[in-house]
């Protein structure tokens, strides 16, 4: 039996009161069977390549072909009707399509026994930064660079340490894409300049898999501390990207042009134990008693004079940072073009409509 307009429109509003996000792909369905449904094959011109969401939705409604509005309208009951009802989605506006579900904070930032501690805290994303997490982060480096705690520690909430940058940020920008871009390469260069700047020694527990800039910014902490399940991947070639963070220096200076060529060019993932002996990682426990052992020594360095350790690390830095600042530079312009390029476009949007993942 074919669904009715009650049912159709029931299930319009099923969508609206589902509890988690059904995930990119299924929303592009929705949309494209709601507009297939109400407005027939679709007959719009096709969107520019850098207008990515239109792009995709135009795709997707367009592969509908000729369905009929029927069949299309029962398709689209079934497929509600087959979320989970404890999923969540928040819709205005065309039932799923694109909406931003409200995110937990990007960020947590605690202090207690004399450590800042910053987390990456959205769990069901992987902990990807978005593009407000670079400034909530700009932001806490400042203040944690003068409250009263002796350390400050980034760890990721979840499984994840993080994902790195969400790729999202460029396909949801609003404007054009030379714009983003634009955008990008500014906020970029400041984040990575809040942690040349630092003033404290930085530290990394890294609590699971790290991927690209949370990876690469790794050069800029002064210990890294990682559990045996985290793993240490920078696929830039294959997202038709360079590298970022002052890795295109670090990493060759930390573990030898050979290792970082692999590492930053071949897109090799490491392994806790790869990175440690690549010197990347400071030290790696087992999974089982990573947050006991990591904690309790990072307590125990919080009580050292924190006069002496700030002195200690501008010491060591002093002769760097000119050559950093420089390097960060050189970085965001590059990657501010390669952003623009097909390689790049293509490889978010394989991304984005889920066809690729690393
Ligand atoms: C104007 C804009 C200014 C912005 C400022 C720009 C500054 C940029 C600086 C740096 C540029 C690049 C450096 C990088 O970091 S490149 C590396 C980017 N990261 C990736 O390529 C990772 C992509 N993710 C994956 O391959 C996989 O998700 C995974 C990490 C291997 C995990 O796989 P899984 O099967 O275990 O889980 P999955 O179902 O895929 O993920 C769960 C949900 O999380 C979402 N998600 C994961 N990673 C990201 C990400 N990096 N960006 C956006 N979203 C991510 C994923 O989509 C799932 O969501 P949903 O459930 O489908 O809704």
């Amino acid at each position: 039996m074919e669904a009715s307009q009650k049912d159709f429109e029931n299930a319009m509003n099923q969508v609206k009161l589902l509890k988690k996000d059904p995930g990119n792909e299924v929303k592009l369905k929705l949309y494209a069977l709601y507009k297939q449904a109400t407005e027939g094959p679709c007959n719009m011109p096709k969107p520019g390549v850098f207008d990515f969401i239109n792009k995709a939705k135009w795709d997707a409604w367009n592969a509908l072909g000729s369905l009929p509005k029927e069949t299309a309208r029962q398709n689209y009951v079934d497929l509600v009707s087959s979320l989970s009802p404890s999923s969540e989605a928040s819709s205005q506006g065309e039932p799923g399509v694109h909406e931003k579900v409200p995110e937990s904070e990007g960020i947590v930032v605690t202090s207690e026994d004399g450590i800042t501690k910053i987390t990456f805290n959205r769990p069901t994303k992987k902990n990807a930064i978005t593009f407000q997490m670079y400034n909530q982060i700009i932001e806490a480096l400042k203040t944690a660079s003068t409250d009263n705690s002796a350390i400050t520690v980034f760890t990721g909430n979840g499984d994840y340490y993080s994902s790195g940058n969400d790729l999202t940020n460029f396909t949801s920008a609003a404007g054009g894409m030379e714009e983003a871009a634009k955008t990008g390469a500014v906020v970029l260069r400041n984040f990575v300049n809040s942690f040349i700047d630092f003033p404290k020694p930085l530290i990394a527990v890294v609590n699971g898999p790290a991927v690209g800039i949370s990876v690469t910014l790794l050069g800029m902490f002064d210990a890294v501390y990682a559990s045996d399940k985290a793993t240490f991947h920078t696929p830039f070639s294959s997202l038709g990207q360079t590298p970022e963070a002052c890795s295109s220096y670090t990493f060759p200076k930390i573990m030898g042009p050979a290792k970082a060529t692999e590492m930053l060019i071949f897109g090799k993932k490491l392994t806790a134990k790869e990175a440690w002996a690549q010197g990347l990682v400071t030290e790696v426990f087992p999974e089982s008693t990573f947050q006991q052992e990591v904690w309790t020594k990072l307590k125990r360095y919080a009580k050292l004079p924190p006069n002496a350790m700030r002195i200690s690390k501008e010491l060591i830095r002093k002769s760097e940072k000119e050559k950093l600042y420089a390097v960060n530079a050189e970085e965001c312009t590059t990657l501010q073009s390669k952003w623009l390029t097909e390689e790049c476009i293509n490889a978010i949007m394989s991304f984005v409509s889920r066809k690729a993942k690393l």
